[in-house]
């Protein structure tokens, strides 16, 4: 089998197989319309077996039903503006961000934290969510596109909940695991008269950051995603969430290894799989997996 019913799902960020080289494309389409006809319909049948989204028909549907009635005025501004940009590919998308907004406001966050911004659709998403003393600490390589987005975000009032750093993101998460409150002196067992060597002397760093973020979005570079997750695991307090973007990969995650695919996707490829095993080898991390947008998996702190 080359694809499955999922793979249905992969054109929030334009058409899955437009990755794929023409050639190999149609021999997937074709593997998955015999599937259709064969098992597909079988395995629909199957006792939690279901895969609603079949078609771009179907996708289409819910854009037009539930996501861009109710997309706000701000953020739709700023879809259209990002779709007039070359790298536009990139962007969150709408029902994805929908998504974001909505878990924001059920697990009530309030410190956030997004690493990979782009114009800032998931961004404005976030903040839009967010209460009015709620935080983003945002970071991107590329400030240029961040300030496409910035006047449509001023303008939606939520501006004053972001701190954007551009740069890479690794180095601020290391600085935020190591930063301390306050080093405490502990001097146990003391007593008068006892000769300083005897002394049983500890010095106690107070961690500044540590367990102090209610959620996390990463949508950045994936082979670094392994990275971000050590030091997220000790910047995320436990029952926080990181939701880490694209680990569906346009469908490549289960096609074949030697499928022609474009450079970028085939350099990643590796490091989401990596990733997706694990992410559901991690006993800190309870897990759920989503194909919403280029697939996205939650993860809630549980140690
Ligand atoms: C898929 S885009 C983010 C899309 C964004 N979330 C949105 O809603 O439009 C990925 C972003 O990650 C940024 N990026 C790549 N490597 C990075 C790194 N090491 N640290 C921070 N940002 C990085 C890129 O500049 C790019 O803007």
């Amino acid at each position: 089998m080359v694809g499955g019913p999922h793979l249905f799902l992969f054109h929030r960020r334009g058409n899955w197989d437009r990755h794929l080289l023409p050639p190999v494309a149609a021999k997937v389409r074709s593997a998955m319309a015999s599937e259709n006809k064969d098992g597909e319909q079988h395995r629909h049948q199957e006792v939690g077996h279901k895969s609603l989204l079949q078609s771009d028909a179907l996708y289409q549907y819910i854009l037009e039903t539930s996501v861009y009635p109710r997309e706000p005025e701000p953020m739709k501004e700023l879809r259209d503006i990002t779709a007039k940009h070359p790298w536009n590919l990139m962007t969150t998308s709408a029902d994805e961000g929908q998504f974001l907004g909505m878990l924001l406001k059920l697990i009530n966050a309030k410190n956030t934290m997004e690493i990979g911004v782009y114009t800032g659709y998931s961004l404005l998403a976030t903040a839009l969510a967010l209460p009015d003393d709620g935080k983003i600490l945002a970071m991107d390589i590329n400030r240029e596109n961040f300030e496409i987005g910035l006047p449509v975000i001023q303008k939606a009032g939520v501006a004053h909940k972001i701190d954007f750093r551009e740069g890479p993101a690794l180095p601020v998460l290391d600085q935020l695991v190591e930063d301390v409150n306050s080093i405490r002196l502990q001097i146990s067992d003391f007593q008068i008269n006892r000769r300083l060597d005897e002394l049983k002397i500890e010095f106690c760093a107070q961690a500044k950051n540590h367990g102090s973020f209610d959620f996390v979005f990463v949508d950045a570079d994936k082979d670094n995603y392994i990275n971000y997750h050590k030091r997220l695991l000790e910047l995320v307090k436990v029952g926080g969430v990181i939701a880490y973007d694209n680990t569906l990969w346009n469908g490549s995650v289960v096609a074949p290894p030697d499928a022609p695919m474009r450079k970028y996707i085939r350099y990643y490829r590796d490091f989401v799989i990596e990733l997706n095993k694990a992410l559901a080898a991690d006993e800190r991390i309870e897990i759920c997996q989503l194909p919403v947008g280029d697939g996205v998996t939650i993860c809630r702190r549980v140690k």
